[in-house]
This record gives structure tokens, C-alpha cells and sequence, in this order.
């Protein structure tokens, strides 16, 4: 087996007195795409601010790409929950995902023309190149979403980290999305939180439940029954039939 792209081992984290991790060890594999469910609460969002360097480990060791996760940051597309994002500044599409450029470090303010054609497929990919000069305020909550993939995608990332990234997307929306994640595996790692178990599982390679233990399952072995025993009704465990 190759070298983990991420690698946690014995982690543990608290805020506070609230213990939010506890002795999670995990290795993320080269052009895997994983599967992160678990309830609310439970740690997921916690998981990946460690794996993106932005908290750091009370005990335990957190690696990506074979190094510390500051010093990997600029490998790493980072996708917020849709919620996080403040999307009251009247910049236009095309500005939010040349942000994601910004991260390889070659650019120069202001955009030439060359830059912003080099976010024209990215913004084809995820079929907002008409959207380009509107304004994030104006856009739907999906189209939004849509928007914070593109800008992660527009870094080109070897590893995608993606907190909840269908939440406001349509049914349809969602199958398309989780199509790109396929797709995109080829090009990078992709680990994605949902908490929709029974759509996830035709696509991801592995799902890691947590509830501030980490359980790792292959895809086919996670039963609604397991969830249930674990983590109570919060989880969907709907089969889609495509
Ligand atoms: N900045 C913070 N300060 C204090 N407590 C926090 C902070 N961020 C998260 N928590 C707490 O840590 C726990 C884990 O939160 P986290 O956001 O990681 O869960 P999650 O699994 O992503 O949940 P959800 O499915 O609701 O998004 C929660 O109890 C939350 O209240």
C-alpha cells in the first residue's frame, strides 16, 4: 500500500472541557475518496480544521502529504459548510473563484486577462460559466455551493476537503456533484461529509463514521442497523436508485 496522504494517529481534541475527539487514528490513501458521516456534533467539521492545520491536536499526531498540515496547506482545496460562508460582499463569481488561484502563489492584482481565462473550464466543470459575473449575493444557495467547489478546484488541490457540500443542492444537483467527486479522484483525494449515508455509499471508496470515536467501514458493510446501534436516527439511511 502507498504512503497515507493523511494520517492521523491517536488524535485526540477538546474545547475546553468538551472532549470533541477522542484517540482517532485514520490514513487516507492516495486518490481514495472518503466518506465522513456521523451525528451532529459528532466531530466532523473539528476533523477536518485538524487536517487543514487550523486547530492543533491536544495529543496525537495529524500528517498530510508526509508532512505537517501548515506546511501541506497549499495542496489542500478546502470546500466550508455553506453556512460559514458570509456571502454579503459585493464581488462577483469570477473574483471568489480567482481567490482560489490566489493560493498558488503566482498571481499578481489586478486579474489579467489570462487569469481569468484560466478558471474557465473549472467554471464549466461545474456548470456556473454563466454565472461569472454575478454577484455571490445574487446567486441561490446551490449555485453557491457550487461557486466554493469551483474556487477549492481553481487551487488545484491534491487533496479536496468538502464539509457538507450538497446541503442546498436539489436531489439532481446532488447526483451531479457526487458524479464530479468520482471523476475528480483521479486528479486528487476527496473526502466529503454528508450526513445522507444511503446516497454517499454509491459512490465513496470507504465511509469513516464518527462520533468522536472513529469507526471505519468499507461501503458495502455499513447496514442501516449499524448506524442505528451507533448514532441513533440522526443519519439518513436511504437506498437511491439512480
Ligand atoms: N469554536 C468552537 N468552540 C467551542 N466548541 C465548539 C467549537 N466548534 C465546535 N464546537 C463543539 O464541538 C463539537 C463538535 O462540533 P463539529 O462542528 O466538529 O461537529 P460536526 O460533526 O461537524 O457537526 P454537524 O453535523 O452539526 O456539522 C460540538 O459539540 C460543537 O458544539
Amino acid at each position: 500500500m502507498s504512503q497515507p496522504v493523511i494520517s492521523l494517529d491517536q488524535v485526540s481534541f477538546a474545547f475546553g472541557t468538551e472532549h470533541v475527539l477522542k484517540n482517532v487514528s485514520l490514513d487516507v490513501q492516495p486518490h481514495e475518496f472518503l466518506g465522513l458521516i456521523g451525528p451532529n456534533g459528532g466531530g466532523k467539521s473539528t476533523l477536518l480544521r485538524l487536517i487543514l492545520g487550523l486547530l492543533p491536536p491536544q495529543s496525537g499526531e495529524v500528517q498530510v502529504l508526509g508532512t505537517s498540515p501548515r506546511k501541506a496547506a497549499r495542496q489542500l482545496g478546502y470546500v466550508p459548510q455553506f453556512a460559514r460562508f458570509a456571502r454579503a460582499f459585493p464581488i462577483s463569481v469570477e473574483d471568489v473563484v480567482l481567490m482560489g488561484r490566489l493560493k498558488r502563489g503566482r498571481m499578481l492584482l489586478p486579474w489579467r486577462r489570462r487569469d481569468r481565462d484560466s478558471i474557465t473550464p473549472t467554471l464549466e466543470r461545474l456548470g456556473i460559466d454563466h454565472l461569472r459575473h454575478k454577484p455571490v449575493d445574487a446567486l441561490s444557495g446551490g449555485q453557491l455551493q457550487r461557486v466554493l467547489i469551483a474556487r477549492a478546484l481553481a487551487a488545484e488541490p491534491r487533496i479536496l476537503l468538502l464539509d457538507e457540500p450538497t446541503a442546498s443542492v436539489d436531489r439532481d444537483g446532488e447526483t451531479t456533484l457526487f458524479e464530479l467527486f468520482s471523476e475528480l479522484k483521479r486528479e486528487m483525494t476527496v473526502m466529503v461529509i454528508s450526513h445522507d449515508l444511503g446516497f454517499i455509499s454509491d459512490y465513496v471508496d470507504r465511509v469513516a463514521c464518527l462520533n468522536k470515536q472513529l469507526i471505519m467501514h468499507p461501503t458495502e458493510a455499513v447496514t442501516a442497523d449499524t448506524i442505528n446501534q451507533l448514532y441513533g436516527e440522526q443519519v439518513q439511511m436511504v437506498h437511491h436508485h439512480h
